[in-house]
Parts: structure tokens; sequence; C-alpha cells
């Protein structure tokens, strides 16, 4: 996979989106977002949610893709607007590594 297209842009995505903090919303639609607050920008996050559920339903590959490209997105604008770090994120996710969603669910439910 190229570099353009494997994990890392999601990083380097976050860096672009973080620094979209305070810019002018004439020019950048991040810094639009931003300017509206989080209750607009968690509303994106749901609708592209819905785009992306709908994509899949009725929908090819190819529009999956691009309505989840949109999401992951807004959810980047999400994350800087409430201060998370992606590397939280991916640690989060790298701790559940090799634990079975199933076996963690049943152990949520002998607690
Ligand atoms: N990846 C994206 C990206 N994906 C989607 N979008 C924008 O998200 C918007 C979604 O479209 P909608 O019709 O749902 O939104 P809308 O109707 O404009 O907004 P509302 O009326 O719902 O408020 C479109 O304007 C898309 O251009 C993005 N805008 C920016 N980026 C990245 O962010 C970087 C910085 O962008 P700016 O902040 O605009 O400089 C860009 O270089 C890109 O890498």
């Amino acid at each position: 996979m190229t570099k353009a297209l494997d994990g890392e842009i999601l990083d380097r995505l976050y860096d672009t989106v973080a620094a979209r903090k305070g810019a002018d919303p004439e020019e950048s639609y991040t810094a639009k977002l931003f300017s509206k607050g989080t209750r607009k920008i968690a509303q994106k996050v749901g609708e592209e949610g819905v785009e992306t559920v709908i994509a899949a339903l009725a929908e090819g590959p190819e529009n999956v893709a691009s309505e989840s490209a949109d999401l992951l997105y807004h959810l980047l604008v999400l994350w800087a607007d409430r201060g998370v770090k992606p590397e939280h994120v991916w640690e989060i996710l790298a701790k559940r590594e090799g634990i079975s969603g199933i076996a963690e669910k049943a152990s949520r439910s002998e607690s």
C-alpha cells in the first residue's frame, strides 16, 4: 500500500485538522465546523454515519468507501474539538488486540 493510502494518513489528517483551529471559516471548511461548535460537529459525525449505513445497505463498495472517508474526517474533527489525541484511540485499540469481542462482552456481564 502506498504512503498516501496507509493508516498514517489519519495521523496526518488529524494534524491538518487540529491546525485549522482559529483559521478563517471563509477559507477552511474545518475552521467553519470549529466555529459552529461541538454540537454541530457531533451532528455531522452522526449524519455521515447514517450516510455510511445507507451506502452499505443500498449502494456499492465505492460509495461505502467514500462515505467512510467523510465519516473518518468528521470524527477526527470531533476528536480535535474534544481534545482527544489519535494516539489515545490507537492505544485503546492496541490494548484490545487479541481480545475477542465476545469474551470481552461476557466478562462485562459477569461483573
Ligand atoms: N477530508 C476532508 C473532507 N472530507 C469531507 N469534507 C467536506 O465535508 C463536507 C461535507 O459535505 P456536506 O454536504 O455534508 O456538508 P455541508 O452541506 O457543506 O455542511 P452543513 O450544511 O451540513 O453544515 C464537504 O464540504 C466536504 O468537502 C472534507 N473537508 C476537508 N477534508 C480534509 O481537511 C483538509 C483541510 O480542509 P479545510 O479545512 O477545508 O482547509 C483538506 O485538505 C482535506 O484533507
